[in-house]
């Protein structure tokens, strides 16, 4: 079993081509959209349900027919997802020929990436991944990530980086600013938010960010003294 290095990669612009249009299909084309991809190909002999809502809606491109080489032109991303090993296979060995990202969902060692299992909260994305050994394993492991990490930290991560624009705007210290972001971090993990800073206007937002800023840089202030 090789060893994979993580990325985190934008999408936007970049064409994502599926091959197949079943569940797994169906759960890549997901994954790829609500990571912002805008440009997705889907040929398929036959699409999922889900796969049809979303051509239907102009969020993916369909083409409802038997893959040829072609489809694989201008494409970044391949995800070969059908159900025949043959088709799979081809798909990779194109990709290949192509130098271009192919996973291949039957058989990871033929593709160059995989899939992990994500978890979002706003800008926070955790993956998960036993490097193919037990996808099962993986789904557990975001299923209590996802217990652990509650639909809060979207908010927080947002506050987090508000907070830091503002000290970088600020151009303090490197040392200051990074142990008053520490600390900022460390208290926002610690518990939940007691306010709704979402009801909040952008100006009160901001007015909430630099009082909590003070603070911040009082508390740190006193303890370097
Ligand atoms: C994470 C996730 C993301 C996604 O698919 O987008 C994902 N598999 C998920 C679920 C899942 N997949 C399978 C089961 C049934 C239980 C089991 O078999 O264990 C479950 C569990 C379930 O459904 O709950 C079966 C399965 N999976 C692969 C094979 C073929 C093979 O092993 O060669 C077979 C056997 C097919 C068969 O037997 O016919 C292969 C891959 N699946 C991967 C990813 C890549 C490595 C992931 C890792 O790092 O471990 C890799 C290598 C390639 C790839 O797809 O990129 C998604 C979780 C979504 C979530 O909940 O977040
Ligand atoms: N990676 C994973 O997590 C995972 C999990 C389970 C299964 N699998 C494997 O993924 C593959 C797909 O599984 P599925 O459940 O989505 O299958 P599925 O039967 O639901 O869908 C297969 C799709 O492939 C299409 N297809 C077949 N031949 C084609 C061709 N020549 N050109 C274009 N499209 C073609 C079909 O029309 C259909 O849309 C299987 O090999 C399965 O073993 C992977």
């Amino acid at each position: 079993m090789s060893g994979y290095y993580p990325l985190m990669v934008n999408l936007v612009g970049r064409r994502c081509v599926v091959i197949g249009g079943g569940k797994i299909a169906e759960r890549k084309v997901n994954g790829l959209l609500e990571s912002g991809a805008n440009d997705v190909l889907v040929v398929a002999l036959e699409a999922s349900g889900g796969i049809l809502e979303l051509s239907a809606k102009g969020s993916i491109r369909l083409e409802q027919r038997a893959y040829k080489e072609e489809d694989l032109v201008d494409a970044f991303l391949v995800f070969a997802a059908t159900n025949v090993r043959q088709i799979n296979q081809s798909v990779a060995s194109h990709g290949a020929r192509l130098g271009l990202l192919v996973n291949v969902a039957d058989k990871a060692e033929e593709g160059v990436f995989i899939s992990p299992s994500t978890l979002r909260r706003g800008g926070l994305l955790l993956t998960v991944t036993t490097g193919g050994a037990s996808p099962a394993l993986t789904a557990q492991i975001k299923q209590e990530l996802a217990k652990q990490y509650g639909e809060d930290y979207a908010q927080k991560v947002e506050m987090l980086g508000l907070l830091r624009e503002r000290m970088l705007l600020r151009g303090s210290f490197d040392s200051f600013r990074h142990e008053v972001l520490r600390k900022a971090a460390e208290q926002l993990a610690g518990n939940n938010i007691d306010v709704e800073v979402d009801t909040f206007s952008p100006s009160q937002l901001e007015a909430y960010i630099d009082q909590w800023m003070i603070q911040l840089q009082q508390n740190v202030d006193r303890r370097q003294r």
